[in-house]
């Protein structure tokens, strides 16, 4: 199958401002070119009607913010079989859940067991000797990813929450949308200083939520040790809010 090369217009949302007209839209070629990296076109597996498949890059990349590259992770024997089957079962729905939007659906990542346990593999295997306590998923897709990634590596997890959905009492941090702010909460009592940690989402766009997360984690004196995504869009610079934290990514979807 042929990389799609056309122009499109990215739109963000989110979900406290469903009802809104005004969101961000920036125009940029959608292709796996865009990636600082060399990257190999593969052939998507379209099992489902009616949606796109990622086109993506199917390596894992590491960032920092020292040089806000992408880096290629690992040995070639990582960029293995496994990271074009994860890609290649993301599908992408264009125009949900509004016009303009290429939604990236991990559900049908989940279905396919392999895949699914695939992409936990990875992170297990990039975690499981870092001495990490805590696995800090956020809402609500890393509370997917998260809770067997730290099962696995013997980790505690701690949920990420939106306002007033913790029943305890929480420390809380606002963080910037596209247009208006949004507020992440954590449990007081969670965790303590100086644990490590590792924070989990299934997505990175903005970046505005990770950031969000890490500084929650840091003002109680844990040591963010990594941020991990299914699925990043580059386009989009959220690595650009991590500040000095590592982001780990098994897949690039262009012009999401
Ligand atoms: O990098 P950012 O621009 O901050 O966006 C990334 C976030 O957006 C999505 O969640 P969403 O806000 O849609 O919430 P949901 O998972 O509860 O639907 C995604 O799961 C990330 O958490
Ligand atoms: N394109 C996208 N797909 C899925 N989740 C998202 N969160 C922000 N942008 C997204």
């Amino acid at each position: 199958m042929m990389l799609l090369r056309t122009t499109v217009s990215i739109r963000l949302w989110s979900n406290s401002l469903a009802s809104s007209p005004s969101f961000i839209t920036s125009t940029t070629s959608p292709t796996v070119a865009a990636t600082p990296f060399k990257t190999k076109s593969h052939s998507p597996l379209v099992a489902f009607p009616n949606y796109r498949s990622t086109l993506a890059s199917p390596r894992c990349t590491v960032s920092d913010s020292d040089s806000l590259k992408f880096q290629e992770m690992a040995a070639e024997d990582a960029q293995d079989h496994r990271l074009a089957k994860i890609a290649s079962a993301i599908r992408v729905i264009p125009d949900f859940p509004k016009p303009g939007i290429m939604f990236q659906d991990i559900t049908t990542l989940l279905l396919d067991t392999q895949a699914f346990k695939d992409t936990i593999d990875l992170f297990v295997e990039r975690y499981k000797d870092k001495e990490i306590s805590v696995v800090a998923g956020i809402e609500a897709r890393g509370f997917i990813f998260g809770p067997p990634i730290a099962l696995a590596i013997g980790a505690k997890f701690v949920p990420m929450r939106k306002p007033n959905k913790l029943p305890g009492k929480v420390i809380s941090e606002e963080y910037s949308l596209e247009y208006g702010t949004d507020t992440m909460e954590m449990h007081v009592g969670a965790v303590e200083a100086g644990e490590r940690a590792l924070i989990i989402d299934d997505l990175i766009a903005t970046g505005g939520t990770l950031g969000a997360a890490i500084r929650l984690l840091e003002r109680v004196g844990v040591k963010v040790v990594e941020c991990a995504c299914v699925i990043a869009l580059p386009e989009l610079k959220g690595r650009e809010r991590l500040g000095d934290n590592p982001l780990f990514v098994l897949v690039n979807a262009p012009g999401a």
